[in-house]
């Protein structure tokens, strides 16, 4: 069960809207230290949770990996999400109605506000290691930036300074299928979920990539209809719907989009340069989301860092999945 804290002030937004309080769920593995000098946060990407033994579980090893006898780890489910955070499915606290698509716009920024936030009411004035894959990374590279001392050290995987056009391109043809079903406008449990559905399949393929599909999909000779690459973009597209609620997929959708670190910074290398933590970018060869040259530009304007490109045929979800790969990098930079 994930630990609950509840802000019961009004959260300010960069957009200058507020949330008038503001609930974030959280879990935690290990135990915290006399000192507050073991503590790994893990920030998720898009549609995970709290839970990061659930979704990279073979990161938590305690030869090779992290050990969570000497770790305390934590993870929180942003705001916005479907796992517990407030999100547009949440009660408006003073109208006692769900806030659907009157919930506010919200960033990348107000979100690592809100990791900040927690940490501070935990007691946590010192992160050993903030580690974050694609939009988990935007959100560890924003707390690096807002909060420099505070970070020993950082672990940014498959992510970008900012969020390139080809990404928002892919994002917005997302919530064109969203939007495209009408369910989605209204407050029903299962609004938008047909369009949800349409938008995981077009983001799937930007997780992969050709090989993948080659490797994994291919039919048997003579098939003309109902191809095996068909059928898995539909499981796929009912797998998401089953577990995510579209509106919350819309707003961080709209979130991953706000990504700038240079905005009002005088641009990404300013930006960048502030970051004191010691920083390992890892790439993945094939990714087509978030291409190498975006970790590049990172390890080339973060002062003290280093750049490991994973051989992967994955793409974009290698992140996720090329877990012994990670481990064997994480290992030859950090003591973890
Ligand atoms: C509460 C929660 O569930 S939260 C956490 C879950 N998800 C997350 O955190 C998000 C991050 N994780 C992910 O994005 C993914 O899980 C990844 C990238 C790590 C792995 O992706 P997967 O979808 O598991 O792997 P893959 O692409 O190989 O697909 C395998 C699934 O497709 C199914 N499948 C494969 N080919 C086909 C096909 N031709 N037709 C239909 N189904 C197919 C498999 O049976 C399998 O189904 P299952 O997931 O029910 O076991
Ligand atoms: N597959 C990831 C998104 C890719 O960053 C997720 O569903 O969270």
């Amino acid at each position: 069960m994930p630990k609950l804290f509840t802000y019961r002030q009004p959260f300010e937004l960069e957009n200058g809207q507020s949330l008038p309080e503001l609930a974030l769920a959280y879990n935690t593995l290990g135990q915290l230290n006399a000192d507050g000098s073991n503590v790994i946060w893990i920030c998720h990407a898009l549609t995970a949770n709290a839970h990061p033994e659930e979704w990279w579980p073979g990161i938590f090893d305690k030869k090779n990996g992290i050990d969570i006898d000497t770790y305390f780890v934590i993870c929180v489910n942003t705001i916005g999400s479907s796992y517990g955070s407030t999100s547009p499915q949440s009660l408006h606290p003073e109208t006692g109605e769900v806030y659907g698509l009157d919930f506010p716009k919200f960033s990348i920024r107000d979100i690592s506000k809100s990791l900040d936030l927690l940490s501070e009411h935990l007691g946590i004035h010192e992160i050993q290691y903030l580690l974050g894959g694609s939009m988990g990374g935007m959100q560890a590279m924003e707390w690096a930036i807002q909060k420099p001392e505070k970070i020993k050290n950082l672990v940014l995987l498959a992510t970008s300074a900012r969020h390139s056009s080809w990404g928002i391109a892919l994002n917005e043809t997302q919530r064109m299928a969203i939007e495209a079903d009408a369910t989605f406008f209204g407050n029903k449990k299962e609004a938008g979920k047909k369009g949800l559905e349409a938008a995981r399949a077009v983001a799937l393929v930007s997780y992969r990539n050709y090989r993948t599909y080659q490797m994994s999909q291919i039919d048997q000779d003579n098939t003309t209809d109902h191809f095996r690459a068909s059928s898995y973009q539909k499981y796929q597209g009912e797998k998401l719907s089953g577990r995510f609620d579209a509106k919350a997929y819309w707003y961080l959708s709209k979130a991953m989009d706000s990504h700038d670190v240079g905005r009002k910074r005088g641009g990404c290398e300013k930006a960048l340069s502030g970051i004191q933590a010691k920083t390992l970018v890892i790439g993945i060869q094939s990714d087509f989301l978030f291409p190498v040259e975006e970790q590049e530009f990172l390890a080339r304007h973060i002062p003290d860092s280093a750049l490991e490109i994973i051989d992967s045929t994955y793409g974009h979800d290698g992140f996720l999945i090329e877990v012994d790969r990670i481990k064997s990098v994480l290992q030859k930079h950090f003591k973890l």
